[in-house]
């Protein structure tokens, strides 16, 4: 299994790209389940997860073709997605099991073939994450469906019809399986309390230039009209604010200065506020945006994880190794993933304070983090302890890297052509 490792102490200075995002690629690729024709997306990222999808999709007939290098819309790679016909209405065990988001080709495949076998998902181990609200949603359109031996099995033999469905609860992939599943279904589809993470309008972007008309973009309440025939078309993926965000914290960490080529301040507003109040500077830049500390020490800062706008969970370990070397106290809150602290005892062997309070972590700064042997435990844990490791004094060696492939492109790479040390040790 391959490692990392990191000698801290370098300031990061320079460039870094921010590549496309891993969470908004995910369900675009599954929108190609959709249709016959081709749906070309831009600016797909090169990561596990992503390779993991293509096996997934190809599986169930989507013939894929992928174009890398710069483009018009961007710098990742391009792929060719066309469902020309679905030879397996099955989504197996093997494949789902190591990423939760192939569990929504489930609405589509029921949509397209009234039918469906999805095996009941993995993913990061950050909670129990139940799929309840994916079988509600599904059954408010006309789905039966059953849990046998591990795999939701679904039927719909005359087709979903549109209908309405409240979110008991914000979702992200259920407001996505429902959505792309609506635009084949017969009628009008309105979601209330539906997720309005960048990726939904992402998605909700490909879908109406697909030919699906789409009100409440971008807002709780969306209303999907189900179509029968689809337009071929081409698509670029948003930058990964995820991505973004956590360079900023790695910058702030090491006082540095870099510019991230193609990361948008808009996109991570809420993250963007804290940052400043905890003494960074992010500016936007014509090319992207700016992120320095260069003088001043870091303050310690209270977030609460929400649904968006608020500050995302997929940056609270980031958050968290950086408020370890503030001044003063910061009190993180995580309020979507009951188990989504699995990275402290980790900071805790770099030297780390950090008291765990049922949904809340207090985080008393120290002066200075050691480097240690640390695991990696889930994707953005992972990279929590990178960054942790960037500012320790000695070496850090992170194990179980392979989460952290599933969502970070060239990680290492980008780091060092910054000054960072760090070097990936095969094995
Ligand atoms: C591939 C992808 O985009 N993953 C992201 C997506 O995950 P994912 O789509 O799995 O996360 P959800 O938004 O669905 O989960 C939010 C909360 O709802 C709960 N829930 C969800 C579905 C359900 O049927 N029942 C239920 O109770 C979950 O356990 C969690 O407590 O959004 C999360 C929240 O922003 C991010 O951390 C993940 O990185
Ligand atoms: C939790 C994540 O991924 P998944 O939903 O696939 O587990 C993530 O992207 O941070």
């Amino acid at each position: 299994m391959d490692r990392i490792r990191i000698r801290g102490g370098r300031q990061l200075k320079g460039q870094i790209r921010i590549s496309g995002a891993k969470n908004a690629a995910l369900p675009l690729m599954v929108a190609s389940l959709l249709t016959d024709k081709p749906l070309t997306l831009h600016n797909v990222p090169r990561l596990a997860d992503i390779t993991t999808m293509m096996q997934l999709l190809q599986q169930h007939g989507v013939e894929i073709s992928a174009a890398a290098g710069e483009n018009g819309h961007s710098h990742g790679t391009t792929l060719v997605l066309k469902a020309s016909k679905i030879t397996s209405t099955t989504a197996p065990y093997d494949i789902v099991r190591k990423m939760r988001a192939s569990m929504l080709v489930l609405g589509v495949l029921l949509a397209r073939e009234g039918q469906a076998k999805v095996s009941l998902p993995g993913g990061c181990a950050i909670g129990a994450r139940p799929v309840d609200l994916h079988i509600a949603g599904l059954k408010a359109m006309g789905a039966e469906i059953d849990i046998d031996g591990g795999y939701m099995v679904a039927r719909a033999p005359k087709g979903l019809r549109g209908g309405r469905y409240t979110f008991p609860k914000v979702s992200v992939g259920a407001t996505e399986d429902l959505m792309i599943a609506a635009a084949l279904a017969r009628g009008t589809t309105v979601l209330d309390n539906a997720a309005r993470e960048p990726e939904i309008t992402n998605l909700a972007e490909c879908l109406s230039a697909m030919g699906v008309p789409i009100g409440g973009i971008g807002t709780e309440t969306l209303t999907i009209e189900g179509v029968t025939s689809f337009n071929a078309i081409e698509h670029a993926v948003i930058p990964d604010r995820i991505e973004t965000g956590t360079y900023a914290m790695a910058v702030a960490m090491t006082a540095g200065d870099v510019e991230l080529i193609g990361g948008r301040v808009d996109l991570i507003d809420t993250v963007a506020a804290s940052l400043r109040a905890a003494g960074v500077t992010l500016e936007d830049t014509e090319k992207g945006m700016r992120v320095h500390r260069t003088n001043g020490a870091l303050h310690g800062v209270d977030v609460m994880t929400e649904p968006f706008p608020g500050f995302p969970t997929d940056l609270q370990a980031q958050m968290m190794a950086l408020m370890t070397r503030a001044e003063g106290a910061s009190m993180i809150t995580e309020t979507i993933f009951e188990s989504r602290f699995m990275h402290v005892p980790e900071l805790a062997r770099m030297g780390a304070n950090v008291t765990i309070h049922h949904q809340s972590a207090l985080v008393r700064g120290v002066p200075k983090l050691r480097g240690a042997e640390v695991m990696a435990t889930d994707l953005r844990a992972s990279v929590s302890l990178a960054i942790a490791g960037l500012s320790a004094e000695g070496d850090t060696m992170l194990h179980r890297v392979y989460h952290l492939d599933r969502g970070f492109e060239r990680l290492e790479e980008k780091l060092s052509a910054c000054g960072a040390d760090i070097e990936r040790v095969k094995g």
